[in-house]
């Protein structure tokens, strides 16, 4: 990628495909594609089809995507698998089609076993039963990744994936049902000191532990990959991540504190814990020369501050 390359971002409101912007923007470069959903239904083919014909991008991050916390997953199935498998076959179909240089396919680490070994090894994909709260949204993902593998073996494209931790950051989705644990825990946290709360509810158990990675790390991976490595030489799909998780409760507590919440944390036992542990195993990326460096007490204050400014009532 050169600072004048055309480069689509397909997403770029959400969380990942703000941050990929912002960075791509901070490098320099000067040809970013970005269509809103409504200028451009990416479920729908013909419409990704002429989007492709007339723009030509030479660079795709594929980062718009059906997303939601382990709520949002276990309701709306149907949605989750349906819209990720259109998205991602028109957007992976249209980059062959029309010719771009290079595709990166954002997956997620649902797509590892339940119960596989931890850290989680790129190697045991489909090595076992997945999450039943996301599995039709993982299956999908999975779908991707092997799109991508079977278009660079039978076209020769360039097309990789890589398989992110839960991220935060800012434009996350800090709706209470629909989005994931950490956004949720802030508003939560931060409502609840504003009106003189004396408890907040935290979903499960709060034993299951997550890995949390800042959104800006996350875009800075992505652009690092897309720009220096050949699908062909990192192999199908990477993890990125920190390679440290911890439990929910230690994340509610580091959440309350630094919102400044005086009071209790419950856990409401009724609601599921989803997946026990999925730390990733970085050792691949990090050969490759890329580590994350936002802690996460850090990028929880960054972030907190960010949903100040924009979500305050
Ligand atoms: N958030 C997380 O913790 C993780 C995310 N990921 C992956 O990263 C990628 C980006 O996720 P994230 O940024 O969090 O998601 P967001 O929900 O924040 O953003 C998704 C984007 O996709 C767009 N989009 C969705 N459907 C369509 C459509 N039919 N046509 C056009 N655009 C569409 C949305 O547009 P609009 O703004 O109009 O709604 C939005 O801009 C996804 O592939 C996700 O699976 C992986 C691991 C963890
Ligand atoms: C990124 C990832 O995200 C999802 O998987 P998940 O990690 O299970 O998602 P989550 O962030 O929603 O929950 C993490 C843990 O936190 C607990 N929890 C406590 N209190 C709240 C709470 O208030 N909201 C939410 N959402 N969770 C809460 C919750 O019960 C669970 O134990 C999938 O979309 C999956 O497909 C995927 O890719």
């Amino acid at each position: 990628m050169d600072t004048e390359s055309s480069i689509y971002v397909a997403g770029h409101r959400g969380l990942v495909g703000s941050a990929l912007v912002r960075k791509l923007k901070a490098l320099g470069y000067r040809h970013i594609l970005t269509k809103t959903r409504n200028e451009l239904d990416l479920t729908n083919p013909y419409q990704v089809d002429h989007f492709f014909e007339e723009n030509r991008p030479q660079y795709v991050f594929l980062a718009a995507a059906k997303v939601g916390g382990i709520y949002a997953n276990s309701k709306y199935p149907a949605d989750f698998i349906r819209e990720n498998l259109a998205i991602q076959t028109n957007v992976i179909h249209a980059s062959y089609r029309f010719q771009a240089k290079k595709l990166l396919f954002l997956g997620s680490s649902c797509i590892y076993p339940k119960m596989a070994p931890q850290p989680l090894m790129e190697d045991y994909l489909l090595s076992g039963k997945l999450e039943h709260t996301n599995e039709p949204y993982a299956i999908a993902k999975i779908a991707g990744i092997k799109m991508c593998e079977a278009y660079n073996k039978q076209y020769n494209t360039n097309f990789m994936a890589v398989m992110p931790t839960n991220l935060y950051g800012p434009n996350d989705n800090f709706d209470l049902e629909h989005s994931h644990v950490l956004p949720a825990l802030i508003r939560k946290f931060h409502e609840a000191k504003a009106t003189g709360q004396g408890h907040v509810v935290v979903w499960g158990t709060g034993t299951p532990r997550r890995e949390f990675l800042h959104v800006d790390d996350l875009a800075d991976a992505c652009i690092y990959l897309m720009d220096k490595f050949h699908a062909k030489t990192v192999g199908p799909f990477l993890n990125i991540g920190t390679g440290e998780d911890l439990p929910i409760k230690e994340l509610a507590q580091l959440i309350r504190q630094t919102v400044g919440f005086t009071g209790n944390i419950v856990f409401d036992s009724t609601k599921p814990d989803g997946t026990p542990r999925k730390v990733l195993d970085v050792s691949k990326t990090d050969r490759l020369g890329w580590k994350a460096s936002i802690g996460l007490k850090d990028g929880i204050e960054q972030t907190y501050r960010w949903f100040q400014e924009h979500y305050d009532q």
